[in-house]
């Protein structure tokens, strides 16, 4: 349950700080389709057992594409604007490791607003693998400290996780998918208090709660 003791305050615009925002629904299609076909290759390449010869070929195909495309860079810190499905939106880095628009290694994590907070389906391939056929435990904190900082955000205002303490109930497989929960426990000035849950096949995996410590905007 939510329980909101401060009232939410605005986002603040990141370009106030220098960082560059840019509309989530403004990237072309041609780079979401790299990103994905990226996405692709990273698990192809982990798990190919392709003949010398066309490895070298691929490395040297993949090097050439990586000089293409490495001529204009981005901003470290550049954020991007996400629907959140219920007509509001949250602010981003775009190459955010979990949910990153542009980050051909993340599962890119919908997180989606409910009634209760926020929520998100999600199925791991090998990429994520930790113990054989299972998710990565620091993968599975990485993808709750999202969850919780995510909801911590939209809920109150942008924070930074002080604290995540992780309970792992239950092996959370791959290929398998995962349902992904997190709310607001309560709020205390600049500390909110969140909790997350993973299950697979409605049954609890692990389970999360943190401290979130909201960014103080100065005036
Ligand atoms: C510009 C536009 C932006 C838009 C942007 C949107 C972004 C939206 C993204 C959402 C999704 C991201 C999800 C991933 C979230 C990460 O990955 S965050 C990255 C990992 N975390 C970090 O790097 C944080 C590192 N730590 C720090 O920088 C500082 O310790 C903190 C957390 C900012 C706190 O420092 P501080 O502001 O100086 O606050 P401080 O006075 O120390 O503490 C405040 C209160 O919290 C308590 N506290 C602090 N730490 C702890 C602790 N570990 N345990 C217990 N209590 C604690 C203190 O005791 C104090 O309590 P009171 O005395 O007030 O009762």
């Amino acid at each position: 349950m939510t329980v909101n003791t401060q009232p939410t305050t605005e986002t603040p615009d990141p370009r106030a700080f220098g960082l560059p925002l840019v509309e989530g629904g403004s990237l072309p299609a041609e780079l979401h389709s790299l990103v994905s076909s990226v996405h692709d290759l990273i698990d192809a390449v982990g798990n190919t057992r392709a003949d010398t010869e066309t490895l070298a070929e691929a490395a040297a195909t993949v090097r050439g594409l990586t000089d293409r495309l490495d001529v204009d860079r981005r901003q470290v810190g550049t954020m991007v604007t996400r629907d959140l499905g219920d007509g509001t939106t949250e602010i981003g880095t775009i190459t955010n490791i979990v949910a990153g628009d542009t980050n051909p290694a993340a599962p890119r994590l919908a997180l989606m607003r409910t009634p209760e907070g926020m929520r998100a389906e999600v199925t791991l391939n090998t990429i994520y693998q930790g113990p054989p056929g299972l998710v990565h435990g620091g993968w599975i904190a990485a993808m709750l400290d999202q969850a919780v900082g995510s909801v911590s955000s939209v809920e109150t205002s942008p924070g930074l996780t002080a604290r995540l303490e992780i309970d792992y109930r239950r092996p959370t497989p791959l290929f398998t998918p995962l349902e992904i929960t997190s709310w607001v426990e309560r709020t205390e000035g600049r500390k909110v208090y969140v909790a997350g849950r993973i299950r697979a096949h409605g049954q609890v995996t692990a389970e999360g709660k943190a401290l979130m410590i909201r960014v103080e905007v100065p005036e």
